[in-house]
C-alpha cells in the first residue's frame, strides 16, 4: 500500500465533525478503495478543548487554519469554516499555493472567489474540490463535470437549500410558524452560520452562480443573480397555492434565453403532481435539461453533517486515488482561463405563469378594475378567485389571479397600476409559477 495522504481539516462544527467521525469509522474501508491510508493528522478550531464527540487524539492542533494550510505536514486542507473572507479564503488560497490539493465545502467562498482558486488550482497542478458546496450529498458537480461531458445543457434548476425547503415544508405540513420551523432547521445543523442567507435566497445564488459557470461554461457571476427569498411568504399563500394545486418552493433557476443566461432565485409554485413538488424537508433536487441525454433529475439529502461529511470525503478520496483527468485541469469543467464573460439575460424579459394576491377594498367595480388592467397589459387569466379577508381583515377581500403565461415587464406594470387605484388594503404579493418538464 503508497504512503498515507495526510489530511489537515479546518473548522469542527457541523460537517468538519462528522467528517472526522466517518474518517475515523471508515479508516480500514477507505484504505482498502483508495489503496493508501487516509489520515487525519491536523485540525484547526476556534476551541482546542471542546468536546466534538470525536477522538482527536495524536492529532496536531492548529488555532491558525492559514498556518495549518501552509504546513509541509499535509497533503489535502480541507475548509469547513464557512465565509466567503478570510480565514477562509486565505487559507484555500495558500494551501494552493503550496502545492495541496484543496477541499471546500463553501460555496459562498466559491460564488466570489470560484475562478481565482480554480485559476490557481490548475497553475499549480493540484486539485480543488467541491462537490458539499452545492446540494449538499448529492453529486451534482461530479455529474456535471464528469458525466455530462459534451453536452449542451438548456436549463439548470431545482431546490437547493435544505433549510428553506425544510420551512416550507414544515409550514405547510405542520402549520408550524416561520420562525419555529428555522430555530428546528439550525438545531439539526442545516442552517448557515447566519441564517438569513439560508432564507433570503443568499445560500441558494450562491450554488446557483456555481452551478451556471459549469453548466454555460461562464465565469461565476453571482453578484448578477435575480434574488427573493422565503421570508415573506405566509401560511396563507400557502394554503392557497395548495388550493389551487400548487406547492410553493424556492427554486433557483439558470437558463439560456435569447437575450443571454437568466439566473434567478425566487419563491416558485409548481404543479403538486410534479416530482419536484414532492421533494420535502431538507431533501434537495437538481434538474439539468441537457441535450443528448435529456432531463436529468437527481434528489437526495442537501444539508445535515453526514450528508455534507459524505460529499467532502468522495472528494478526498478521488484525491487519494489521483483519479485520471481531474488531477490536474479543468476545475470548473473546463479550464478556468477559458471560461467565457457572462451575459445576463434581464428579468423584465422573463416569461412564465403567475400567481397575484391581493387584498382589496369591499367595494363596487374592483374585479371590473383588475380585469381591465390585466387586458391593458395583455395578461391572459387563467383563473381569478374570491374569499374573504383573513384573520383581523374582515371587511377586506382576498382577490387571487393566476395567469397565463406572460412577460414580467407587463405583470410589474399591471401591479403598479392596480396598485395607485386606492383599493388595496395591503402590499400585493406575487409569485412565479414554474411548470417542469414530464420528468421534473
Ligand atoms: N451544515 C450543512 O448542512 C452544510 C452543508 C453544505 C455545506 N456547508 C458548508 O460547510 C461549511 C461548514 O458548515 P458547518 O455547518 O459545519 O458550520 P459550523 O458553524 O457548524 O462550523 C464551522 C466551524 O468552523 C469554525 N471556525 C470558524 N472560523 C474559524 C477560524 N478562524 N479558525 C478555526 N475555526 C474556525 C467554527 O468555530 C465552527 O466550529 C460552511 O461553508 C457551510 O456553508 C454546510
Ligand atoms: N444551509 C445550507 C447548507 C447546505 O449547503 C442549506 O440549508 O441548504
Ligand atoms: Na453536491
Amino acid at each position: 500500500m503508497s504512503e498515507a495522504l495526510k489530511i489537515g481539516i479546518a473548522g469542527l462544527g457541523t460537517v468538519g465533525a462528522a467528517l472526522v467521525r466517518i474518517l475515523s469509522e471508515r479508516h480500514e474501508a477507505l484504505a482498502g478503495i483508495c489503496g493508501k491510508a487516509i489520515d487525519v493528522v491536523a485540525v484547526s478550531a476556534r476551541d482546542a478543548s471542546r468536546d466534538r464527540g470525536v477522538d482527536l487524539s495524536g492529532v496536531k492542533f492548529y488555532t491558525d487554519p492559514v498556518e495549518m494550510a501552509r504546513a509541509a505536514d499535509i497533503d489535502v486542507f480541507v475548509e469547513l469554516m464557512g465565509g466567503e473572507g478570510d480565514p477562509a479564503l486565505q487559507s484555500v488560497r495558500d494551501a494552493l499555493t503550496s502545492g495541496k490539493h484543496a477541499v471546500t465545502a463553501n460555496k459562498a467562498l466559491l460564488a466570489r472567489h470560484g475562478v481565482e482558486l480554480a485559476t490557481l488550482a490548475e497553475d499549480k497542478g493540484v486539485l480543488l474540490n467541491f462537490e458539499a458546496a452545492v446540494a449538499g450529498g448529492i453529486p451534482v458537480i461530479k455529474a456535471m463535470r464528469e458525466s455530462l461531458t459534451g453536452n449542451r445543457i438548456q436549463r439548470v434548476f431545482g431546490i437547493l437549500n435544505g433549510t428553506c425547503n425544510y420551512i416550507l415544508t414544515q409550514m405547510e405540513k405542520k402549520g408550524i410558524s416561520f420562525e419555529e420551523c428555522l430555530a428546528e432547521a439550525q438545531r439539526l445543523g442545516y442552517a448557515e452560520a447566519d441564517p438569513t442567507f439560508d432564507v433570503e435566497g443568499n445560500d441558494t445564488a450562491h450554488k446557483l452562480a456555481i452551478l451556471t459557470s459549469i453548466a454555460f461554461g461562464t465565469k461565476i457571476a453571482a453578484d448578477e443573480i435575480y434574488l427573493e427569498g422565503i421570508s415573506n411568504i405566509s401560511i396563507e399563500d400557502i394554503k392557497a397555492a395548495d388550493e389551487l394545486g400548487f406547492r410553493i418552493k424556492l427554486l433557483g433557476v439558470a437558463q439560456k434565453t435569447e437575450t443571454g443566461i437568466e439566473q434567478r432565485v425566487h419563491p416558485t409554485m409548481v404543479p403538486k403532481d410534479s416530482v419536484i413538488a414532492r421533494v420535502d424537508g431538507v431533501t434537495n433536487a437538481v434538474a439539468i435539461d441537457a441535450d443528448v441525454l435529456g432531463e436529468l433529475l437527481m434528489s437526495g439529502p442537501g444539508a445535515g453533517g453526514d450528508a455534507t461529511a459524505s460529499a467532502v470525503m468522495g472528494d478526498i478520496a478521488d484525491i487519494a486515488k489521483s483519479r485520471p483527468g481531474y488531477q490536474y485541469g479543468p476545475v470548473l469543467g473546463r479550464p478556468a482561463a477559458s471560461l467565457q464573460p457572462y451575459s445576463r439575460a434581464r428579468m423584465r424579459s422573463h416569461e412564465g405563469g403567475y400567481f397575484i394576491r391581493l387584498t382589496v377594498e369591499d367595494r363596487t367595480g374592483v374585479f371590473a378594475s383588475l380585469s381591465k388592467h390585466m387586458s391593458d397589459n395583455a395578461i391572459s387569466l387563467e383563473s381569478i378567485v374570491q374569499r374573504p379577508g383573513s384573520a383581523g381583515n374582515g371587511d377586506k377581500k382576498t382577490v387571487i389571479l393566476v395567469t397565463h403565461a406572460t412577460m414580467e415587464a407587463s405583470v410589474r406594470k399591471a401591479v403598479k397600476a392596480i396598485g395607485s387605484e386606492g383599493y388595496l388594503a395591503d402590499k400585493p404579493q406575487v409569485i412565479r409559477i414554474e411548470r417542469p418538464a414530464a420528468g421534473a
